[in-house]
């Protein structure tokens, strides 16, 4: 694996692969490495020659009182893993390397990006789709790799592909989980030992859903709210945003008549949380560890 800084350097290898004839597999990551992130990892390497993992905590996407200077950051740990992982090219630029010049240009999804997440998150998804751009421009790869767990992000890059006709292949993740339910994020090192056990809350919830929905539960406000009382059992989690939306526009539903996405933002003291599931398909996965 070579570990590459600059943006010049990546272009001259990854243009030698191209010229090979080799297809590349990009996954955009922010470190901290996971067994989610190894998944995606995983899913380049079985369907590209090359695959290029970048690991850049992107300051654009992080609001004035977020964890940006505290993100978990371990660079040689990161290393070690992807080069197990069978990883090609690791981009770990600097801020600078990104950025040499403050940023005036901005690419934005607005309408899915100011709801949900991005209503808590004001500025977020821009900061997203914006670096996610400029990586497909440095790397140009085949196929990129996002994971499920971060559901609108990975509705806000497909529906940027496809507005701009960006020429990637967009390809969703499966989430993986601990062995309790709760899906793999860098953020979980932030929760105290109280607050990891009382997460598992969170996968339960979607659990909770499930059962609802085969109960016959159609009405989308007394749904939500169900869910979010569920949700409150637990002293330690405040549920932020609890909603039903279509799995593929995002947008709200008058009733649940059909397959649903429950998309859950929880918070635990300073550490928030993501997840979601498409409640009520017809073949039901267990939630388990899945790798
Ligand atoms: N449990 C998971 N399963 C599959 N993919 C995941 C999982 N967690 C994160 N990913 C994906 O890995 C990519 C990089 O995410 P990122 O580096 O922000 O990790 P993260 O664990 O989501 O971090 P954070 O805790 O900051 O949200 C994203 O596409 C994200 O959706
Ligand atoms: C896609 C991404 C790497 C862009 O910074 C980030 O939002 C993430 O890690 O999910
Ligand atoms: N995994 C999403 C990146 C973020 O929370 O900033």
């Amino acid at each position: 694996m070579e570990t590459v800084k600059t943006i010049a350097r990546l272009r001259e290898l990854v243009s030698a692969h191209r010229k090979a004839g080799r297809s590349i597999g990009l996954v955009p990551t922010m470190g901290y490495l996971h067994d989610g992130h190894m998944s995606l990892v995983a899913h380049s390497r079985a369907e590209n020659d090359v695959t290029v993992v970048s690991i850049f905590v992107n300051p654009l996407q992080f609001g004035a009182n977020e964890d940006l200077a505290r993100y978990p950051r371990d660079l040689p740990r990161d290393s070690a893993l992807l080069v197990s992982g069978g990883v090609d090219i690791l981009f770990a630029p600097e801020v600078e390397d990104m950025y040499p010049e403050p940023m005036q240009t901005v690419v934005d999804v607005p309408r899915l990006g100011s709801e949900l997440e991005g209503s808590v998150r004001p500025g977020h998804f821009a900061g997203v789709a914006t670096v996610v751009t400029k990586l497909f421009n440095i790397v140009q790869p085949d196929a990129a790799y996002f994971g499920e767990k971060d559901y609108q992000q990975v509705t806000i890059i497909q529906r940027m592909v496809k507005d701009l006709a960006m020429p990637v292949r967009v390809v969703p993740v499966e989430t993986v989980r601990e062995k309790d339910g709760l899906a793999c994020s860098s953020r979980n090192v932030y929760l105290t030992p109280e607050e990891r056990k009382a997460a598992v809350i969170v996968p339960h919830a979607l659990e909770e859903a499930e059962r609802l929905f085969r109960s016959g539960m159609t009405d989308i406000k007394a749904f939500e709210a169900a869910i979010r009382d569920f949700i409150r059992r637990e002293p330690l989690a405040d549920p932020e945003v609890v909603a039903l939306r279509h799995p593929e526009t995002l947008e709200a539903l008058d009733r649940v008549d059909g397959p649903v996405l429950l998309l859950l933002f929880v918070r635990f003291g300073r550490t928030k949380l993501l997840d979601n599931r498409v409640i009520g398909r017809k073949a039901i996965a267990p939630i388990t560890k899945a790798a």
